[in-house]
Protein backbone atom coordinates (compact mmCIF):
# COMPACT_ATOMS: atom_id res chain seq x y z
CA UNK A 1 0.00 0.00 0.00
CA UNK A 2 1.55 3.44 -0.89
CA UNK A 3 1.38 6.60 1.21
CA UNK A 4 -1.31 8.24 -0.73
CA UNK A 5 -2.99 5.18 0.75
CA UNK A 6 -3.57 6.58 3.90
CA UNK A 7 -4.84 9.95 2.10
CA UNK A 8 -7.36 10.91 4.90
CA UNK A 9 -9.44 12.77 1.74
CA UNK A 10 -10.25 10.08 0.04
CA UNK A 11 -13.52 8.99 -0.83
CA UNK A 12 -14.37 12.17 0.86
CA UNK A 13 -16.70 13.69 -1.55
CA UNK A 14 -19.84 12.34 -2.00
CA UNK A 15 -19.40 11.18 2.03
CA UNK A 16 -20.63 14.81 3.57
CA UNK A 17 -23.71 15.48 3.85
CA UNK A 18 -25.36 18.88 5.34
CA UNK A 19 -27.98 18.28 7.87
CA UNK A 20 -30.41 19.75 5.97
CA UNK A 21 -30.17 16.68 3.17
CA UNK A 22 -30.03 13.82 6.22
CA UNK A 23 -32.82 11.27 5.47
CA UNK A 24 -33.41 9.33 2.78
CA UNK A 25 -34.81 11.06 -0.55
CA UNK A 26 -37.29 9.24 -2.33
CA UNK A 27 -35.27 7.46 -5.14
CA UNK A 28 -32.18 7.66 -3.49
CA UNK A 29 -29.39 4.76 -3.58
CA UNK A 30 -26.23 4.51 -1.86
CA UNK A 31 -23.26 2.41 -1.97
CA UNK A 32 -21.66 1.11 1.36
CA UNK A 33 -18.05 -0.05 0.93
CA UNK A 34 -17.53 -3.74 1.90
CA UNK A 35 -14.09 -3.86 1.44
CA UNK A 36 -11.44 -1.58 1.50
CA UNK A 37 -10.75 1.63 3.54
CA UNK A 38 -13.02 3.13 5.74
CA UNK A 39 -15.28 0.05 5.42
CA UNK A 40 -19.00 0.72 6.59
CA UNK A 41 -18.57 3.53 5.04
CA UNK A 42 -21.69 5.25 2.95
CA UNK A 43 -21.75 7.20 -0.30
CA UNK A 44 -24.61 8.68 -1.32
CA UNK A 45 -26.43 8.46 -4.98
CA UNK A 46 -27.86 11.37 -5.82
CA UNK A 47 -29.40 12.50 -9.50
CA UNK A 48 -25.95 13.77 -10.77
CA UNK A 49 -23.50 11.01 -12.20
CA UNK A 50 -21.20 9.45 -9.89
CA UNK A 51 -17.57 9.21 -11.36
CA UNK A 52 -15.43 6.61 -9.99
CA UNK A 53 -11.54 6.73 -10.18
CA UNK A 54 -7.92 8.01 -8.85
CA UNK A 55 -8.06 10.99 -10.50
CA UNK A 56 -8.16 14.14 -8.22
CA UNK A 57 -11.82 15.17 -9.94
CA UNK A 58 -12.99 11.75 -9.94
CA UNK A 59 -16.60 12.15 -7.88
CA UNK A 60 -14.87 9.48 -5.75
CA UNK A 61 -11.70 9.20 -5.32
CA UNK A 62 -9.82 5.63 -4.95
CA UNK A 63 -6.22 6.14 -4.75
CA UNK A 64 -5.06 2.86 -6.04
CA UNK A 65 -2.68 2.13 -8.63
CA UNK A 66 -4.63 -0.44 -9.83
CA UNK A 67 -7.53 2.26 -10.24
CA UNK A 68 -7.96 3.79 -13.83
CA UNK A 69 -8.08 7.54 -13.24
CA UNK A 70 -11.92 7.60 -14.59
CA UNK A 71 -12.84 3.82 -13.90
CA UNK A 72 -16.33 3.33 -13.65
CA UNK A 73 -19.25 5.53 -13.78
CA UNK A 74 -22.95 5.26 -11.66
CA UNK A 75 -25.95 6.81 -12.99
CA UNK A 76 -29.66 7.70 -12.54
CA UNK A 77 -32.12 6.98 -15.74
CA UNK A 78 -35.79 7.05 -15.35
CA UNK A 79 -35.44 2.64 -15.05
CA UNK A 80 -32.96 3.21 -12.26
CA UNK A 81 -29.27 3.24 -11.66
CA UNK A 82 -26.44 1.66 -13.78
CA UNK A 83 -23.11 1.22 -13.88
CA UNK A 84 -20.49 1.75 -16.68
CA UNK A 85 -17.08 0.75 -17.06
CA UNK A 86 -14.84 3.98 -18.20
CA UNK A 87 -12.46 1.61 -20.32
CA UNK A 88 -10.62 1.13 -17.12
CA UNK A 89 -6.76 -1.10 -17.07
CA UNK A 90 -8.47 -3.73 -14.57
CA UNK A 91 -12.33 -3.42 -15.56
CA UNK A 92 -15.57 -3.11 -13.55
CA UNK A 93 -16.98 -6.26 -11.81
CA UNK A 94 -20.71 -6.43 -10.95
CA UNK A 95 -21.32 -9.71 -8.65
CA UNK A 96 -17.97 -10.96 -9.65
CA UNK A 97 -18.47 -10.70 -13.75
CA UNK A 98 -16.98 -7.79 -15.46
CA UNK A 99 -19.09 -5.42 -17.01
CA UNK A 100 -19.19 -2.54 -20.10
CA UNK A 101 -22.43 -1.64 -18.61
CA UNK A 102 -25.38 -2.70 -16.39
CA UNK A 103 -28.49 -1.81 -14.54
CA UNK A 104 -27.79 -2.03 -10.77
CA UNK A 105 -30.10 -3.97 -8.63
CA UNK A 106 -30.44 -3.64 -4.80
CA UNK A 107 -27.90 -5.78 -3.12
CA UNK A 108 -25.55 -5.99 -6.28
CA UNK A 109 -21.48 -6.21 -5.27
CA UNK A 110 -19.13 -3.84 -7.46
CA UNK A 111 -15.36 -4.39 -7.54
CA UNK A 112 -13.32 -1.37 -8.46
CA UNK A 113 -9.71 -2.48 -7.86
CA UNK A 114 -9.55 -3.97 -4.24
CA UNK A 115 -12.90 -2.45 -3.02
CA UNK A 116 -15.87 -3.91 -2.73
CA UNK A 117 -19.26 -1.98 -2.87
CA UNK A 118 -22.56 -2.89 -1.79
CA UNK A 119 -25.70 -1.22 -3.98
CA UNK A 120 -28.58 -0.71 -1.69
CA UNK A 121 -31.87 1.07 -3.05
CA UNK A 122 -33.56 3.26 -1.00
CA UNK A 123 -36.74 1.31 -1.07
CA UNK A 124 -34.90 -1.82 0.37
CA UNK A 125 -34.90 -2.15 4.40
CA UNK A 126 -32.01 -2.76 4.78
CA UNK A 127 -30.95 0.84 3.21
CA UNK A 128 -33.54 2.00 5.98
CA UNK A 129 -31.05 0.06 8.24
CA UNK A 130 -28.11 1.56 7.62
CA UNK A 131 -29.94 5.27 7.52
CA UNK A 132 -31.00 4.93 11.10
CA UNK A 133 -27.49 3.42 12.17
CA UNK A 134 -25.95 6.47 10.15
CA UNK A 135 -28.27 8.43 11.89
CA UNK A 136 -27.39 7.35 15.68
CA UNK A 137 -23.60 7.10 14.95
CA UNK A 138 -23.53 10.88 13.45
CA UNK A 139 -25.56 13.26 14.79
CA UNK A 140 -26.55 14.57 18.52
CA UNK A 141 -29.72 13.48 20.04
CA UNK A 142 -30.68 16.95 21.39
CA UNK A 143 -30.18 19.20 18.52
CA UNK A 144 -29.85 16.77 15.80
CA UNK A 145 -26.61 18.50 14.27
CA UNK A 146 -23.29 16.75 13.97
CA UNK A 147 -21.40 15.32 17.08
CA UNK A 148 -18.14 15.64 17.99
CA UNK A 149 -16.75 12.39 16.34
CA UNK A 150 -18.81 12.74 13.26
CA UNK A 151 -17.42 16.72 13.68
CA UNK A 152 -13.98 15.45 13.50
CA UNK A 153 -13.84 13.12 10.79
CA UNK A 154 -15.67 15.74 8.80
CA UNK A 155 -12.78 18.52 9.76
CA UNK A 156 -9.98 16.19 9.01
CA UNK A 157 -11.73 15.45 5.45
CA UNK A 158 -11.76 19.38 4.65
CA UNK A 159 -8.97 20.23 6.14
CA UNK A 160 -7.10 17.12 3.47
CA UNK A 161 -9.24 19.15 0.83
CA UNK A 162 -8.70 22.35 1.64
CA UNK A 163 -4.83 21.37 1.40
CA UNK A 164 -4.38 19.64 -1.22
CA UNK A 165 -7.02 22.05 -3.66
CA UNK A 166 -5.02 25.34 -1.92
CA UNK A 167 -8.27 26.80 -0.77
CA UNK A 168 -9.25 28.57 2.68
CA UNK A 169 -11.01 27.18 5.24
CA UNK A 170 -12.32 28.65 8.57
CA UNK A 171 -13.60 27.07 11.62
CA UNK A 172 -16.02 28.59 14.15
CA UNK A 173 -16.05 27.75 17.87
CA UNK A 174 -19.60 28.98 19.33
CA UNK A 175 -19.73 29.06 23.34
CA UNK A 176 -23.13 29.71 25.19
CA UNK A 177 -22.45 32.55 27.61
CA UNK A 178 -22.88 31.57 31.37
CA UNK A 179 -25.04 28.94 30.91
CA UNK A 180 -24.32 27.37 34.24
CA UNK A 181 -26.56 29.97 35.60
CA UNK A 182 -29.52 29.32 33.05
CA UNK A 183 -29.59 25.97 35.05
CA UNK A 184 -28.63 26.63 37.91
CA UNK A 185 -31.61 29.28 37.67
CA UNK A 186 -34.15 28.06 35.20
CA UNK A 187 -33.33 24.54 35.56
CA UNK A 188 -31.61 21.45 32.87
CA UNK A 189 -35.01 20.90 30.79
CA UNK A 190 -35.18 25.28 30.34
CA UNK A 191 -31.52 24.42 29.28
CA UNK A 192 -32.30 21.96 26.80
CA UNK A 193 -34.54 24.33 25.56
CA UNK A 194 -32.24 27.03 24.69
CA UNK A 195 -29.67 24.89 23.43
CA UNK A 196 -31.82 23.65 20.91
CA UNK A 197 -32.98 26.99 20.17
CA UNK A 198 -29.20 27.91 19.49
CA UNK A 199 -28.51 24.77 17.64
CA UNK A 200 -31.64 25.57 15.08
CA UNK A 201 -30.35 29.35 14.98
CA UNK A 202 -27.00 27.87 13.57
CA UNK A 203 -28.63 25.77 11.74
CA UNK A 204 -30.90 28.17 9.76
CA UNK A 205 -28.22 31.17 9.98
CA UNK A 206 -25.71 28.62 7.75
CA UNK A 207 -25.57 28.02 3.84
CA UNK A 208 -25.63 24.67 3.29
CA UNK A 209 -22.03 23.90 2.36
CA UNK A 210 -21.26 24.87 5.87
CA UNK A 211 -21.13 22.11 8.56
CA UNK A 212 -22.84 22.87 11.78
CA UNK A 213 -21.82 20.23 14.62
CA UNK A 214 -22.84 20.46 18.71
CA UNK A 215 -19.57 19.38 19.78
CA UNK A 216 -19.69 19.59 23.67
CA UNK A 217 -22.27 20.36 25.89
CA UNK A 218 -22.54 23.86 25.59
CA UNK A 219 -20.39 24.11 22.55
CA UNK A 220 -20.80 24.13 19.17
CA UNK A 221 -18.21 24.30 15.99
CA UNK A 222 -19.15 25.54 12.86
CA UNK A 223 -16.75 24.14 9.68
CA UNK A 224 -16.62 27.22 6.83
CA UNK A 225 -15.16 25.57 3.87
CA UNK A 226 -13.83 27.64 0.84
CA UNK A 227 -14.46 30.91 2.70
CA UNK A 228 -11.57 33.66 3.58
CA UNK A 229 -11.58 34.29 7.02
CA UNK A 230 -13.13 37.66 6.35
CA UNK A 231 -16.16 36.17 5.40
CA UNK A 232 -15.80 33.59 8.22
CA UNK A 233 -15.93 36.60 10.70
CA UNK A 234 -18.95 38.69 9.19
CA UNK A 235 -20.94 35.21 9.17
CA UNK A 236 -19.95 34.37 12.76
CA UNK A 237 -20.50 38.31 13.71
CA UNK A 238 -24.50 37.74 11.65
CA UNK A 239 -24.74 34.53 14.14
CA UNK A 240 -24.09 36.13 17.56
CA UNK A 241 -26.43 39.19 16.73
CA UNK A 242 -29.13 36.86 15.63
CA UNK A 243 -28.64 34.95 19.11
CA UNK A 244 -28.31 38.24 20.83
CA UNK A 245 -31.58 39.50 19.57
CA UNK A 246 -33.51 36.04 20.36
CA UNK A 247 -36.75 36.84 22.26
CA UNK A 248 -37.02 33.44 24.00
CA UNK A 249 -40.00 34.67 25.92
CA UNK A 250 -41.47 35.11 22.80
CA UNK A 251 -40.63 31.48 21.32
CA UNK A 252 -41.48 29.49 24.46
CA UNK A 253 -42.62 31.33 27.09
CA UNK A 254 -40.55 30.62 30.82
CA UNK A 255 -39.44 29.04 32.29
CA UNK A 256 -36.55 29.44 30.00
CA UNK A 257 -34.65 32.78 30.66
CA UNK A 258 -35.83 36.02 28.47
CA UNK A 259 -32.68 35.61 26.15
CA UNK A 260 -28.83 34.18 25.75
CA UNK A 261 -25.55 35.14 23.85
CA UNK A 262 -22.63 33.08 22.74
CA UNK A 263 -18.95 34.22 22.00
CA UNK A 264 -17.24 32.98 19.13
CA UNK A 265 -13.75 32.04 18.63
CA UNK A 266 -12.61 32.35 14.39
CA UNK A 267 -9.81 30.59 13.07
CA UNK A 268 -8.70 29.60 9.77
CA UNK A 269 -5.89 27.32 7.90
CA UNK A 270 -2.65 28.09 7.49
CA UNK A 271 0.81 26.86 8.08
CA UNK A 272 0.61 26.85 11.80
CA UNK A 273 -3.06 25.92 12.08
CA UNK A 274 -2.64 22.81 9.50
CA UNK A 275 -4.02 20.04 11.44
CA UNK A 276 -7.50 19.30 13.27
CA UNK A 277 -5.79 19.65 16.70
CA UNK A 278 -4.00 23.07 16.06
CA UNK A 279 -6.99 24.17 14.32
CA UNK A 280 -9.55 23.66 17.13
CA UNK A 281 -6.46 25.06 19.46
CA UNK A 282 -6.51 28.71 17.36
CA UNK A 283 -9.85 29.03 17.35
CA UNK A 284 -10.54 27.92 21.63
CA UNK A 285 -7.91 30.81 21.80
CA UNK A 286 -9.77 33.11 20.11
CA UNK A 287 -12.87 31.70 21.70
CA UNK A 288 -11.23 32.51 25.38
CA UNK A 289 -10.04 36.20 24.22
CA UNK A 290 -13.93 36.45 23.63
CA UNK A 291 -14.97 35.17 26.72
CA UNK A 292 -11.86 37.66 28.25
CA UNK A 293 -13.05 40.34 26.41
CA UNK A 294 -16.80 40.36 28.28
CA UNK A 295 -18.68 37.51 25.99
CA UNK A 296 -21.17 37.83 23.38
CA UNK A 297 -18.06 38.64 21.06
CA UNK A 298 -16.86 37.19 17.77
CA UNK A 299 -12.28 37.28 18.29
CA UNK A 300 -10.16 35.89 14.91
CA UNK A 301 -6.75 37.24 14.30
CA UNK A 302 -8.06 39.73 12.86
CA UNK A 303 -9.90 41.63 15.74
N1 LIG B 1 -29.18 21.79 30.13
C1 LIG B 1 -27.99 21.30 29.75
N2 LIG B 1 -26.87 21.80 30.31
C2 LIG B 1 -25.68 21.31 29.89
C3 LIG B 1 -25.59 20.30 28.95
N3 LIG B 1 -24.27 20.02 28.74
C4 LIG B 1 -23.57 20.85 29.57
N4 LIG B 1 -24.42 21.64 30.27
C5 LIG B 1 -24.10 22.65 31.27
O1 LIG B 1 -23.38 23.71 30.69
C6 LIG B 1 -22.78 24.44 31.77
C7 LIG B 1 -21.41 24.93 31.33
O2 LIG B 1 -20.93 25.78 32.32
P1 LIG B 1 -19.50 26.43 32.30
O3 LIG B 1 -18.54 25.55 31.56
O4 LIG B 1 -19.17 26.80 33.71
O5 LIG B 1 -19.63 27.69 31.41
P2 LIG B 1 -20.61 28.93 31.47
O6 LIG B 1 -21.44 29.01 32.70
O7 LIG B 1 -21.36 28.93 30.18
O8 LIG B 1 -19.60 30.13 31.50
P3 LIG B 1 -18.78 30.78 30.32
O9 LIG B 1 -18.57 29.72 29.26
O10 LIG B 1 -17.50 31.20 30.93
O11 LIG B 1 -19.58 31.94 29.80
C8 LIG B 1 -22.72 23.49 32.95
O12 LIG B 1 -23.65 23.93 33.93
C9 LIG B 1 -23.19 22.17 32.37
O13 LIG B 1 -23.93 21.39 33.30
C10 LIG B 1 -26.80 19.77 28.40
O14 LIG B 1 -26.82 18.88 27.54
N5 LIG B 1 -27.97 20.30 28.82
Amino acid sequence: MSSRDNDPSTTQRRTIRPQRELGVEHGQACLIVLQGQRLGQRIDLGRSPLVIGRAPDADLQLLEHSISRQHSRIWLEPSGYRIKDLDSTNKTFLNDQPIIEAELKDGDHITIGSWVFKFMDASSLEMRYHEELYLLATLDPLTELYNRRQFLELLEKELARSASHSRPLALLIIDLDNFKEVNDRYGHPAGDIVLRRVASILRDQAPQELIVSRIGGEEFAIIVPEQPIEHAVAFAEGVRAAVAALDLHADTGPPVPPGITISIGVASRDAETSTVSKLLRAADEQLYRAKQAGRNKVCSPLR
